[in-house]
């Protein structure tokens, strides 16, 4: 069949990243990069590398005015899942981007989840009384209020929760954050604070709120749901609008993910799966019970910093990355990953390292948020992600290889050593024949170091995949899929034509 014959190339430097076989070899259409390649595996890199070439790191773009009309481009750039976050934006712009991305699915024949993230309850400055930012200048005095001032004022912060204040004694330090700027308390007049800046720095719109004492987070439990009335109505919506995954932010225990999975479930809607979003220090204190009630989840970097001194992050989410691993659910990295791509066409180093990272110990997917929705570079962000993760992988298996070697060397007998290859050969392969789901996923999460050509004889239940998608497939073609859900069915080896009939 036709199968697509473009490598899977980015703009990323090519000394970094040795070109795929079709580049070496001049198979590669010269017109190609400038036309926004498809992330596909091509038959030369087929031939050459069986399916080991095939990359398995999801990779989810957030939806923003800065990619709307690139979804296309993102979609063929190997984005498997489109995240669009409640927080910002309208119903009317959500509308929009949910029905594009359908749209890429149903007509263009991409394979891409859809997936909304809930705004949740989060102590914040509403208003700063500035445009873009305000800058906090050493010992400057300022304000922090949760009643409403008629005009902005440059030195009044509107923080947007009443009980702000509750249990904050004078002395207590106030970040922004988690250190953009950071004040002392100096007096409580009735709710509100007055403060010193002692640390200075920017105040950005949205900016998060925590308190410390004595290097430590001052914890307080005001009672608010995990899901407010307005993440219901998005929720409603979002059910409308046919989403495939829910992240839920600031989720407290296992009981948030009970109890939204009941909802689900007596609306016959369990196809919709839940990721809880690790984001607070009260969701790592119950992080075991959170993982195995979730349908997959989420190590939110950005607000877990707000909690969290940073430099206990890396750890964290190895921890959380390593649980999920064990309990066979499938983990988002997310939150600044490729930070300095929101302005600049290349990545830092470091930024390529924490990406290889986050492959190395095993992520199921990697996340782009503002790079993606606000920042200059949205397709360049993807290809940097799909490379590096791509590198990573490739690398992570030789050297699993090389760990599997003495296994050979088991067998005396001749005969012996033969089975003995041959099984050892299929569980590289990751070749298996099911007709059950369990063991299907399981081999899934378990299996990022083989190919795990799966084929199974029911629709398979995997979080990602598009339940449109699944339910629309024919059963053998829905299994091959199921290596790779972001997939369309250009894309995989077995699927070599577009039509999707
Ligand atoms: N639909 C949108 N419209 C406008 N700007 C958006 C949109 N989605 C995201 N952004 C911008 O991209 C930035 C990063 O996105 P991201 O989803 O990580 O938001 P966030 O504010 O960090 O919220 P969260 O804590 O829920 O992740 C946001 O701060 C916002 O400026
Ligand atoms: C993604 C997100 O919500 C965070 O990192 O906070």
């Amino acid at each position: 069949g036709p199968m697509a014959t473009s490598a899977a190339t980015s703009s990323f430097p090519s000394y970094l990243f040795p070109p795929p076989a079709s580049r070496r070899s001049g198979a590669r259409p010269a017109r190609a990069a400038a036309e926004g390649v498809m992330d596909v595996v091509s038959e030369a890199e087929l031939r050459e590398k069986g399916f080991m070439g095939m990359r398995k790191t999801k990779l989810v773009c957030t939806v923003g005015p800065a990619c709307m009309d690139a979804l296309p481009a993102l979609a063929r750039g190997g984005m498997g899942v489109a995240r669009v976050n409640l927080c910002h934006g309208g119903r009317d712009w959500h509308r929009a981007a949910m029905r594009e991305v359908r749209r890429l699915n149903d007509e263009e024949g991409f394979c891409v989840s859809l997936m909304v993230d809930t705004e949740g309850s989060q102590l914040l400055v509403a208003d700063h009384g500035g445009a873009a930012s305000v800058k906090a200048e050493d010992c400057s005095e300022w304000l922090f209020t949760s009643k409403k001032t008629d005009k902005a004022h440059p030195i009044t912060m509107h923080v947007n929760f009443d009980k702000f204040s509750e249990g904050i004694l004078v002395g207590d330090e106030l970040v922004i954050d988690g250190g953009m700027a950071t004040f002392q308390v100096t007096e409580k007049i009735g709710s509100d604070l007055r403060c010193k800046c002692t640390d200075p720095g920017l105040l950005l719109p949205r900016a998060k709120l925590s308190f410390w004492r004595d290097g430590k987070l001052v914890e307080r439990n005001f009672g608010l749901p995990t899901l407010s009335t307005k993440d219901w109505a998005d929720i409603e919506f979002g059910i409308t609008e046919g989403v495939d995954c829910i992240a839920l932010s600031f989720v407290k225990d296992a009981n948030d993910i009970k109890s939204l999975k009941t909802y689900l479930s007596r609306r016959s809607l369990e196809h919709i799966k839940i990721f809880a979003k690790i984001e607070s220090l009260e969701s790592l204190k119950n992080l075991k019970g959170i993982v195995e009630a979730s349908d997959g989840v989420m190590v939110a970097r950005g607000d877990l910093g707000v909690q969290v001194p940073l430099e206990q992050i890396p750890a964290i989410q190895e921890a959380i990355v390593e649980l999920c691993r064990n309990l066979n659910k499938p983990v988002i990295v997310a939150s600044q990953l490729l930070e300095s791509m929101v302005e600049y066409p290349t990545p830092t180093r470091a930024e390529v390292a924490d990406v290889s990272e986050a492959v190395r110990q095993y992520a199921d997917a990697i996340m782009l948020s503002a790079e993606s929705a606000i920042g200059a570079f949205p397709e360049k962000a993807l290809s940097v992600l799909r490379a590096a993760s791509e590198r990573m992988e490739s690398w992570s298996r030789e050297e699993n290889m090389q760990r599997h070697l003495p296994q050979y060397q088991l067998a005396i007998a001749l005969p012996d050593r033969i089975s003995e290859q041959i099984c050892t050969s299929a569980v590289e392969m990751g070749i298996l024949f099911s007709c059950a789901n369990s063991i299907i996923s399981n081999l899934f999460h378990s299996s990022k170091n083989s190919p795990a050509v799966l084929y199974s004889m029911q629709q398979t239940t995997l979080p990602w995949t598009p339940s449109s998608f699944t339910q629309s497939m024919a059963t053998w073609r829905r299994s091959c899929h199921a290596t790779d859900p972001t997939l369309p069915s250009s894309r995989s080896p077995m699927t070599p034509t577009r039509e999707r009939a």
